[in-house]
């Protein structure tokens, strides 16, 4: 049975899925299920013994409806198709079988240096290869250089180009190659630039496996892992910054973002975005109502544009009520994947003072079954258990309130 399905994989899973297709987890040639998964995770073989360091896999929801013999097609987030998986098991949420490509990718910054394996190792057959995988710069050449000329070996550099540092680890690649042909006499002067969509594994002795593993596919004799990465964030201040406020209606939300982004723009010393709830609801997530599916969407809309600013330095207030601690949680994660700082806000005015403000008259149309899906009356909110700042606004002037957040933004040194 076969049924058009498709599916846009996460980043990771399209990582793996580039090397699959390239050979470069030769001898795999699809995503495990479960059983192989375990396997390697635990004995560092597949299941039928061969040795492989790390899991490879595709998780499906688990009620997707995909079942064995069915192809799903995989496509990149602007919605190309890459290729097609034929389904073996679709089991404990994950999918397995072969992938077969469909067409050439497209692949962004320094598409020129991806290239098959096959080609690579074929271009450099004859001589030993010296592979260096690297995730951040190789400020020591010295290493590299030894061991090239001892080796009598041909050098191949590997930027692993994963996720936002992708590109930099790519530039640092080619200043490295620079460097060897300035430097360096004989073997190391001619150094090859592959790049190699390789993410990161969490435990260090399976990375280092794979890269290793991976660094055999691209023909290397040797390997040389590089070392590790010393991510040094800028200073607060220039970092981006998201103070995302949320709360029921009434609670304050609005009035205090407001105040906040007054307060800043007085100062002068960032560039400030507030992303409006009314300018929100009205343009960016026009047509939505209140179902949990449309508040979700609403959500992760203003997550995205709050991550483009934070993502050039910018500093973004955002005020929408926000009931839904996993969504929440969603928008922390695009935030801080761009590298930038997320605040969380819980502006925690009790219900009762909420509906006593009741500025809108929104509460006694909700208790009057006027409204449906009323936050905090016919709808939840979920209470933050990770704010980093709770603010219960009763019985505080506006100008507290406001101080209440600017004060830890001065004192955390994000705002001077
Ligand atoms: N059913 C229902 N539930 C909650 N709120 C409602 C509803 N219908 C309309 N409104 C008005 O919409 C404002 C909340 O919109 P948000 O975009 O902040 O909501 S959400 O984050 O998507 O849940 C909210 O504004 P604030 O009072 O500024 O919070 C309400 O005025
Ligand atoms: N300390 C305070 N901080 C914020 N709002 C306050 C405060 N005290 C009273 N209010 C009043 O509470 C109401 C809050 O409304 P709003 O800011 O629109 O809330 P939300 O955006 O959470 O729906 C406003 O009428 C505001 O004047």
């Amino acid at each position: 049975m076969t049924a058009p399905f498709e599916w846009t994989p996460d980043a990771r899973e399209l990582a793996d899925l580039e090397l699959l297709l390239a050979g470069a987890y030769h001898p795999l040639t699809g995503f495990m299920g479960p059983a192989d998964a375990h396997a390697v995770a635990e004995h560092g073989t597949l299941s039928d013994g061969t040795p492989w360091p790390a899991p490879v896999t595709l998780a499906l929801p688990g009620d997707h409806p995909a079942a064995p013999g069915d192809r799903i097609t995989l496509h990149d987030p602007e919605g190309a198709p890459l290729a097609v998986l034929t389904v073996t098991e679709h089991s404990g949420g994950l999918a397995a079988g072969p992938v077969e490509a469909l067409g050439t990718p497209e692949h962004g910054p320094f598409a020129r240096l991806r290239r098959a394996p096959a080609d690579v190792r074929k271009e450099l057959a004859g001589r030993p290869v010296l592979a260096v995988t690297m995730r951040g710069p190789l400020d020591d050449l010295a290493e590299i250089e030894a061991t090239a000329a001892e080796l009598e070996a041909t050098v191949l550099l590997l930027p692993l180009a994963f996720g936002e540092a992708g590109p930099a680890v790519v530039r640092a690649a080619l200043k490295a190659r620079d460097r060897l042909a300035a430097g360096a006499a004989g073997d190391a002067g001619d150094a090859t630039v592959v790049v190699v969509p390789l993410a990161p594994r969490s435990d260090h002795a399976v990375d280092l496996e794979l890269r290793e593993r991976v660094a055999e596919a691209y023909g290397a004799t040797e390997h040389l892992a590089g070392p590790e990465p010393v991510v040094i964030p800028g200073p607060p201040h220039r970092r981006g910054l998201v103070v995302f406020f949320t709360g029921l209606s009434g609670s304050g939300k609005s009035t205090v973002a407001r105040g906040l982004r007054d307060a800043l723009l007085e100062r002068g010393s960032r560039t400030v975005t507030y992303l409006d709830g009314d300018v929100v609801r009205h343009l960016l997530s026009a047509g939505l109502g209140f179902s949990r599916a449309d508040r979700d969407l609403n959500i992760r809309r203003i997550g995205f544009v709050a991550a483009e600013a934070a993502r050039h330095g910018g500093l973004a207030i955002c005020a929408p009520i926000a009931p839904f601690a996993a969504t929440r949680a969603e928008v922390r994660d695009m935030v801080e994947a761009v590298g930038a700082d997320f605040l969380l806000v819980h502006v925690a005015t009790p219900l009762a003072e909420c509906e006593r403000r009741d500025r809108k008259g929104l509460y006694a149309k909700a208790r009057a079954g006027l409204i449906g899906e009323f936050t905090g009356i016919s709808s939840p909110y979920e209470e933050p258990d990770d704010a980093d700042l709770v603010i219960d606004t009763t019985g505080l002037s506006v100008e507290q309130a406001v101080a209440a957040v600017l004060d830890p933004l001065v004192a955390g040194g994000w705002v001077r």
